[in-house]
């Protein structure tokens, strides 16, 4: 039995040792297999240990996240999202409201009903032509440096996303590279996020105040690093949401529409949500909630490639519940109606 990370309301979130998968003889390895394939089939949510990313390059890419978030906004504004095609650039939700408002009484109230509680910066494969990535100028040697340990990063991620789509391969009896001819190209996307501090009455003062809302991601899995402020909620069977609690050297991986649809329903895609952080015993109770800090890896399959039902998540005699689509028409469209 894998151990369990959360265990409320129906929700059961299995701890799984990855190492087990990755060097584990083939009996461990074909349970390290089946126990990830069972979580994203009943939670759509796992959480990894021993995963091959090592905790100096987690720890390492948070701090290039918190130095690019501290750049002077002027800068960050520079570097804007463009297109849900290229899906690149910085993102500060709920800014534009703000500064188009002169007084600065309206301002203020503004910004207590609806604050900007999250900014983003979306990275992809360098090299896809005509969708640059938005680098900080690398005339700087912090924009340098940033530029080249977030690509190597992406690259470890990547590297990730290739194996665990090969967990769920061997989980659901299938050949173990089956999925890498899709993995092989990393259309996937980091983004860092921060969500900056917070005064407590914001969300005193409107309850439905949260710091992400809710939602399902839309490609195969993602790959999620949270610090130890606290907040994710995953939602569990009975409808409720519940703390994903953050566990050090553990990143929470979960499935995205995409590998729903692959998958005939097979594996869940689960909404989840960021909320106002939950207490914690001992610590100081000032006004504020400190800035918290995400790093989530978003994972396609190959944007060229045709998603069809994966034949052995059809039942016998069981039809495909779903037309095969183009996974990055697929990405593009789910993009634009956000965006
Ligand atoms: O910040 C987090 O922990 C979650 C972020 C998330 O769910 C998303 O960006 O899709
Ligand atoms: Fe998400």
């Amino acid at each position: 039995m894998a151990s369990t990370a959360v265990e409320k309301d129906n929700l059961f979130i299995p701890l799984i040792d990855f190492s087990q998968f990755l060097h584990g003889d083939s009996t461990s390895k074909n349970k390290a297999a089946s126990q990830i394939l069972d979580g994203f089939q009943h939670a759509g949510f796992i959480y990894l240990k021993n995963h091959g990313i090592s905790s100096s390059s987690v720890s390492a890419q948070f701090a290039q996240s918190a130095a690019f978030f501290s750049r002077p906004q002027s800068e960050k504004d520079a570097l804007e999202w463009y297109s849900a095609r290229a899906n690149r650039g910085y993102t500060a939700h709920g800014r534009e409201k703000v500064t188009q408002l002169a007084d600065k009484e309206d301002v203020e109230a503004l910004r207590l009903a609806a604050p900007d509680l999250k900014e983003s910066l979306e990275i992809g494969r360098d090299d896809e032509e005509d969708c640059p990535n938005m680098w900080p100028s690398v005339e700087d040697e912090a924009g340098r440096v940033f530029k080249e340990k977030s690509l190597a990063f992406f690259e470890e991620c990547k590297g990730l996303h290739m194996q665990v789509m090969r967990a769920i391969a061997v989980g659901l009896g299938i050949e173990e590279g089956w999925f890498d001819k899709y993995t092989d190209r990393g259309d996937n996307t980091l983004r860092l996020l921060h969500y900056p501090p917070v005064r407590k009455e914001v969300f005193q003062k409107n309850k439905l105040q949260v710091r992400a809302g809710e939602h399902t991601d839309y490609g195969s899995i993602t790959l999620l690093f949270q610090d130890s402020r606290g907040g994710l909620q995953v939602q569990s069977p009975n409808g409720t949401f519940v703390d994903a609690t953050p566990i050090p050297d553990t990143i929470v991986i979960n499935a995205g529409d995409l590998l729903t649809r692959w998958s005939n329903d097979n594996i869940k895609s689960t909404k989840h949500r960021v909320v106002e952080p939950p207490p914690k015993p001992n610590q100081a109770t000032g006004e504020e909630h400190p800035a918290r800090y995400s790093i989530a890896y978003f994972c396609n399959p190959n944007f060229d490639k045709q998603i069809d039902v994966i034949p052995s998540t059809c039942r016998e005699g069981e039809k495909p519940k779903y037309e095969g689509v183009n996974s990055g028409d697929y990405l593009v469209k789910r993009l634009t109606a956000t965006y």
